[in-house]
């Protein structure tokens, strides 16, 4: 890759700029520009598509994602201190990187970018879980975005894919997969970063369906996994109970029993009682 761009490696680009690793920043850097390109290449065929990237910080993967062709790419990142280092990747490519410093949870991608839109981040810890609970749950679908390939904390990773039934099965699982196709497409080990994080990491593809798996109002289905999942171990006619005071005439009316717990109910049933619950 260095060869590639003609930009320095990346351990050379954080003594340069003196990039020492923030924890209140979630920074773990990628210092291997073969994994940073592995990971761009899972991003899907970027020829043609606008890419947001969240947290470029060093730029491994900013560098990965224009070498692989795409459009141009937006790189939000909070941390001023990366942004000498992005300015001179953005000379490597000129016209095809733009830099914005601040806070991804503030920016919309929209007013910068032109669909098809892909995004690719390895997510601050901190903000990973808030901005992809937000992708999923726009009032309208489609989505700006048409995948997401994101690096999360395995555990995370694996609450996103998992199947009823199981203990990561969840108001992450049921929202991912509601919407979009979802698959781990990478993992790493803490090794791979700097400084190495306590747990091990994995990459998700998630591709957006062209309408929902079942019909459904996105901030009541949210509403209603998120308190089913929050007392988890308890039937759901108590755990939903504050939501309504007739909750087990609605969860019948949705083919769910009152005494099931929300471990074992599908998305499809999730989705009818949410259904259930807009009707007065
Ligand atoms: C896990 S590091 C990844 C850095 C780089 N992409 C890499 O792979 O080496 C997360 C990056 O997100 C940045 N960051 C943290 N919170 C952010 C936020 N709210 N908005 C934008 N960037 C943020 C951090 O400064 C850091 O550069």
């Amino acid at each position: 890759m260095a060869q590639i761009d003609g930009l320095p490696p990346l351990s050379e680009v954080i003594r340069t700029h003196q990039l020492s690793a923030k924890k209140s920043l979630g920074q773990n850097f990628l210092l291997d520009l073969n994994l940073t390109a592995k990971i761009a290449r899972q991003a899907g065929d970027l020829s043609g598509c606008d890419v947001l990237e969240v947290g470029p910080g060093p730029g491994g993967l900013t560098r990965g994602l224009l070498a692989e062709g795409a459009r141009r790419v937006l790189a939000v990142e909070k941390d001023p201190r990366c942004l000498p280092a992005l300015a001179e990747i953005a000379d490597a490519y000129p016209g095809r990187l733009q830099v914005i410093q601040g806070d991804a949870l503030e920016v919309n991608p929209l007013e910068h970018l032109t669909p098809p839109i892909r995004v690719a981040a390895n997510l601050p810890y901190n903000v990973g879980t808030e901005l992809l609970v937000r992708w999923l749950t726009p009032k309208d679908w489609p989505p700006f975005w048409q995948s997401l390939t994101l690096m999360f904390q395995r555990e995370v990773a694996e609450r996103i894919v998992a199947q009823p039934g199981t203990k990561k099965y969840g108001r992450l699982a049921l929202l991912a997969q509601w919407r979009a196709d979802a698959r781990i497409v990478m993992e790493l080990p803490p090794e791979a970063f700097v400084p190495a994080p306590k747990v091990h990491s994995a990459v998700v593809h998630l591709t957006a369906l062209d309408k929902p798996r079942f019909e459904a109002d996105p901030a009541v289905l949210s509403r209603v996994v998120g308190a089913a999942f929050n007392q988890r171990r308890k039937m759901l006619r108590a755990a939903l109970k504050a939501l309504s005071p007739d909750i087990e005439d609605r969860l019948r009316a949705a083919g769910i029993p009152p005494t099931e717990r929300a471990e074992q109910v599908s998305l499809e049933a999730f989705c009818a009682l949410a259904r259930e619950m807009t009707r007065s």
